[in-house]
């Protein structure tokens, strides 16, 4: 079913983007939504227009992992993995979401990091916070791959519910490419925590 009221995104710049892992293009999107606004960064490279369908990651804004290399999440080395094979294969995006801490933000992620030294798991230390485990539903991801008019991707991922959001938007997944990094032993709890209570497709 379509959604009535769509997230409508917009490009504002595209630019030049070489990196460690390979030559990409960097591109800006704004989204809005009646007063709701969202901002996104997609960088790829390759025929995006080519019929094969595009390796596609979609990675969750997580300044602890993605800055500061933290090993209490394995989000930095997917986010790696992911350039890293793109650049192998020569063709693929990766979307930047700004959903820090899974869509409660950054400072509310760090109130949960306390709760967990605590002893709770990330999902009980969202409840305590008041949020539900998980806030992201990724339109705007998938209103940026409709953008570029891409219908079928491989999506590298774990998580189920990023394969039933695209599909729900009208993006066809024809497979899931494991996105499984090398893992710290600091990360343990939090990855079985995502295999017991989001059901991640993780071997642990
Ligand atoms: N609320 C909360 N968010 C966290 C925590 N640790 C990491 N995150 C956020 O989780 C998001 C990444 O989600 P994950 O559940 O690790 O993985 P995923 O993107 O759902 O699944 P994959 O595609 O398989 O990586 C990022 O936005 C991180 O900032 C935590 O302890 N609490
Ligand atoms: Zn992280």
């Amino acid at each position: 079913m379509s959604d009535p009221n769509p997230i409508e995104v917009r490009k504002v710049a595209e630019a030049d983007f070489p990196t460690e892992y390979g030559h990409f293009r960097i591109y800006g999107f704004a989204g809005r939504r009646g007063d709701y606004t969202e901002d996104s960064v997609a960088v790829a490279m390759g025929d995006l227009q080519a019929p094969e369908p595009l390796l596609v990651r979609i990675h969750s804004q997580c300044l602890t992992g993605d800055v500061f290399h933290s090993l209490r999440c394995d989000c930095r080395a997917q986010l790696e993995l992911a350039l890293e094979t793109i650049g192998a294969e020569g063709r693929g995006m990766v979307i930047y979401e700004a959903k820090e801490g899974r869509g409660i933000g950054l400072l509310n992620k760090l109130r949960a990091y306390e709760l967990q030294d605590a002893g709770a798991d990330t999902v009980e230390a969202n409840e305590q916070l008041g949020f539900e485990a998980d806030l992201r539903g990724y339109e705007m991801p998938g209103a940026i791959l409709h953008s570029f008019g891409i219908k079928a991707v491989r999506l590298m991922t774990n998580n189920p519910e990023k394969i039933a959001a695209m599909e729900n938007v009208g993006i066809q997944v024809t497979e899931r490419v494991p996105c499984n990094a090398v893992r710290s032993r600091h990360s343990a709890r939090y990855l079985k925590t995502k295999k017991k209570r989001f059901g991640h497709l993780l071997e642990l």
